[in-house]
């Protein structure tokens, strides 16, 4: 694994989109990136700057071909504003240049309301196109990746989950509704649908992570703590602001700014300074 920290969430997002940027430049004209892609506040401000590289005409993403992480069911209609694929419309779609026939999402209106069937034709869907290139996400403050909860098996694919009790008291809070309006379920990719990406990259923003993190740097891999699994990707990368290393040790923050610095040094190439040893 490999852990980057930055100062704050502004620096934070520009790394993110550094490193999406830097995987796009890896595919020849004509390929398309794969990446399984989140919503919420981790990651906002870096679809924000995507945009802004995109209108500056510095990169486009007419390349990349999205699939959705997780999904809400049963959300009533009159707060579409948090329906997924609205809100991936607001902060991204609607600044990029991603064509809408590369977007796919597990439906949650699907008319049958056959979901399994949903998420089966979904995983058939990725590897119809290959498989991922790059999966990231943020994580909830007890682990969660996607909706994948604590407890959720580290071999799931997609599938038809139950939001835990804290998650919807949080999404209460934020969207000011009632709890009793809150999703009891989703869809979501598995863990294990994450962890066939190639390139994983997991941020983590503010206090309220910094226990997450710890787990994944300090701690060994618990099913009840389901973002501490990527510890065991080959390629993982974790990366944080200063506010969420608050849990960790001194010693452990010290030790991976030293290894970025030497990375640096030694390869010019922090975030793949590795594959660039190895002949890129
Ligand atoms: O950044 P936010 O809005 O707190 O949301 C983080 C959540 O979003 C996801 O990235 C996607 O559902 C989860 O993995 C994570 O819990």
């Amino acid at each position: 694994m490999r852990v980057f920290l930055r100062n704050d969430y502004e620096t934070l997002s520009l790394f993110a989109a550094e490193y999406l940027i830097s995987l796009l430049k890896t595919k020849e004209p004509g390929e398309f990136l794969n990446v399984a892609l989140p919503c919420g506040y981790t990651v906002q401000r870096m679809y924000a700057i995507l945009g802004e590289k995109v209108k500056a005409k510095e990169i486009s993403l007419a390349n990349l071909r999205v699939f959705h992480i997780d999904e809400f069911l049963d959300l009533p209609k009159k707060y579409k504003e948090h329906q997924q694929i609205q809100w991936m419309h607001d902060n991204l779609y609607s600044k990029v240049d991603i064509k809408p026939e590369n977007v796919h999402y597990l439906n949650p209106e699907r008319a049958d309301g056959d979901f399994t069937t949903e998420c089966t034709s979904f995983e058939d869907l990725i590897k119809s196109h290959g498989s991922l290139d790059l999966t990231f996400f943020g994580t909830g403050a007890d682990g969660h990746v996607a909706r994948n909860e604590p407890g959720s098996s580290l071999k799931s694919e997609s599938r038809i989950t139950k939001l835990a009790y804290d998650t919807r008291v949080q999404l209460s809070s934020r969207w000011n509704i009632p709890l009793a309006e809150v999703p009891e379920r989703a869809l979501t990719m598995g863990i294990s649908t994450l962890f066939q990406s190639s390139n994983v990259l997991v941020l983590f923003t503010g206090v309220s992570r910094s226990r997450a993190l710890e787990m994944c740097l300090e701690k060994s891999v618990n099913h009840m703590f389901p973002v501490s699994a990527f510890q065991k990707h080959n390629n993982c990368t974790f990366a944080a602001d200063e506010p969420a290393t608050y849990e960790c040790r001194v010693k452990t923050v010290n030790y991976f700014k030293g290894i970025e610095k030497t990375s640096e040094e030694v390869f010019g190439d922090p975030i793949h300074g590795r594959k660039r040893r190895a002949g890129m």
